[in-house]
């Protein structure tokens, strides 16, 4: 009889450390992202979320354990690389340059400009209000409506994996349930993979497949998505 071998995740880390100076934020960390899944990460506020994101981009050096993408270790590949092997993150702050326009802004997420036209229609087919502001500089657009730019330019490229830095921050709920949409859409679309930090419950509850709480720089609990996990997630959470 012949084992059946369990799928390839997207993104694997196994007891990964990094931090700052002497101190490790993420503190022996494993954790494992499945393919074609949104995964929801998180947690209070500085129990090490964003450092994680830049740990796995490769912003944040790991000091210690192993961290794979397809299975294959990424230890030393720059951010650039895993860009080009179909990685995208949307930060949290400063991501945009305010004063380039809307289109010159899309346009950084890409190689040459032959992506650019098709491109820039997927993003407005997501977010329509930008098809006729392409040419307005980004630091015109309000902040909800830069928060739709950040994502819409880290989808340019038709990412497998999306790394995305509390998106929703700020939002309102009709935002907020745009954006929901478009990360359901593009997973089904392109087979996309999303590791999102987030702190608006309703948007983990609407789209996540998997959820985990970090804590102190380690996975304190995690589970699939289930009629349990709102009422676990909100004991984590309480202050
Ligand atoms: N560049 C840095 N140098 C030193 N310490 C840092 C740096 N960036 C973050 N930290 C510290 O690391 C800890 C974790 O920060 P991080 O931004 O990863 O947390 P977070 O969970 O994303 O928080 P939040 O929910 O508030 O965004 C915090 O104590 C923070 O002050």
């Amino acid at each position: 009889m012949t084992e059946a071998t369990a799928p390839v995740p997207k993104l694997s880390l196994i007891e990964v450390c990094s931090g700052y100076g002497a101190v490790n934020i993420i503190d022996t960390l494993s954790m494992t992202v499945p393919q074609g899944q949104i995964f929801a990460l998180m947690g209070k506020n500085g129990m090490g979320k964003t450092t994680l994101l830049k740990t796995i981009l490769g912003f944040v050096a790991m000091r210690s354990g192993r961290i794979d993408l397809d299975g294959q270790s990424i230890a030393g590949v720059s951010p650039a690389s895993l860009i080009a092997a179909g990685v995208a993150y949307a930060p949290q702050e400063h991501a945009l340059f305010q004063d380039l326009t809307i289109r010159d802004n899309l346009r950084l997420a890409l190689h040459t400009d032959k992506e650019l036209k098709q491109g820039i229609e997927r993003v407005c087919q997501h977010f329509p209000f930008l098809r006729e502001r392409v040419n307005q500089k980004a630091g015109t657009l309000s902040g909800g409506e830069q928060k739709m730019l950040i994502l819409g330019r880290a989808l340019m490229l038709q990412p497998k994996l999306l790394l995305i830095d509390e998106i929703s921050e700020g939002l309102q709920p009709s935002v907020v349930e745009r954006i929901g949409r478009v990360l359901i859409e593009e997973c089904r679309a392109n087979n996309t993979t999303v590791l999102m930090v987030e702190q608006n419950l309703d948007l983990v509850l609407g789209v996540a497949n998997r959820w985990a709480v970090l804590k102190l720089g380690r996975i304190d609990d995690s589970s699939e998505m289930d009629s349990g996990s709102r009422a676990r997630i909100l004991a984590h959470l309480k202050i």
